[in-house]
């Protein structure tokens, strides 16, 4: 069964857009995060405050692999991490998977981020001038690991709506 995995930084609309992606084509749609949230009863923040990044590596690693392995075909959203740790970015090329890349520019991403960072540990203790450094550092240690995806879709400018056509043009 077919596994679409959209990937991408924080805030490029992973979540945004494979809710509105998986209405349209009718694939039940799993955001990574939202499971390791429902698995432990914990939020992210808790489980990096009580655990530690370390920790939640493992656990992501851990349902990632056991979402590719369900039978029914899955929208599966990403966190923004998930590419970098363990083997994850060899996953992204295996058979029955199509893997996309949301590709957001710096100015876009702290556009977005700048409204809403609290939930997102790695940022949330960042001031707005912190920020914009942080991001461009980060996206330019990750893109070698987000470049694995099969397919890039740039969502810099596009609706939503835009976007997902983009990706169901793709997929046909
Ligand atoms: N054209 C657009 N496409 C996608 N998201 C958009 C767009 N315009 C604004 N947004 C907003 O960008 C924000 C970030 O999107 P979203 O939470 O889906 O990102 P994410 O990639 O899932 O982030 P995270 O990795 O932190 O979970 C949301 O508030 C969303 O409403
Ligand atoms: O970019 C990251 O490393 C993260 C992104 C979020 O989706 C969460 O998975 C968590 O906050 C870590
Ligand atoms: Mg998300």
């Amino acid at each position: 069964m077919r596994k679409i995995i959209l990937l991408g930084y924080m805030g490029c609309g992973k979540s945004t857009i494979a809710n509105s992606l998986s209405k349209n084509i009718k694939i039940p749609f799993v955001d990574l995060d939202k499971k390791i949230e429902e698995k432990t009863n914990l939020s992210i923040n808790a489980i990096f405050e009580k655990h530690g990044e370390i920790y939640f590596r493992k656990l992501e690693h851990e349902i990632f692999v056991e979402l590719l392995h369900s039978p029914e075909s899955l929208i599966i959203g990403l966190g923004g991490g998930t590419p970098c740790y363990a083997n994850n970015h060899e996953l992204l090329k295996g058979e029955g998977v199509v893997s996309i890349y949301l590709k957001a520019s710096i100015e876009t991403l702290f556009q977005r981020l700048v409204l809403n960072k609290s939930k997102r540990p790695l940022i949330a203790d960042k001031s707005e001038g912190e920020m914009k450094e942080f991001i461009a550092i980060h996206l330019f240690e990750r893109s070698f690991y987000y470049n694995q995806a099969q397919y890039k879709v740039v969502v810099d400018d596009k609706t939503i709506h835009q976007t997902v056509v983009d990706i169901m043009d793709l997929l046909a």
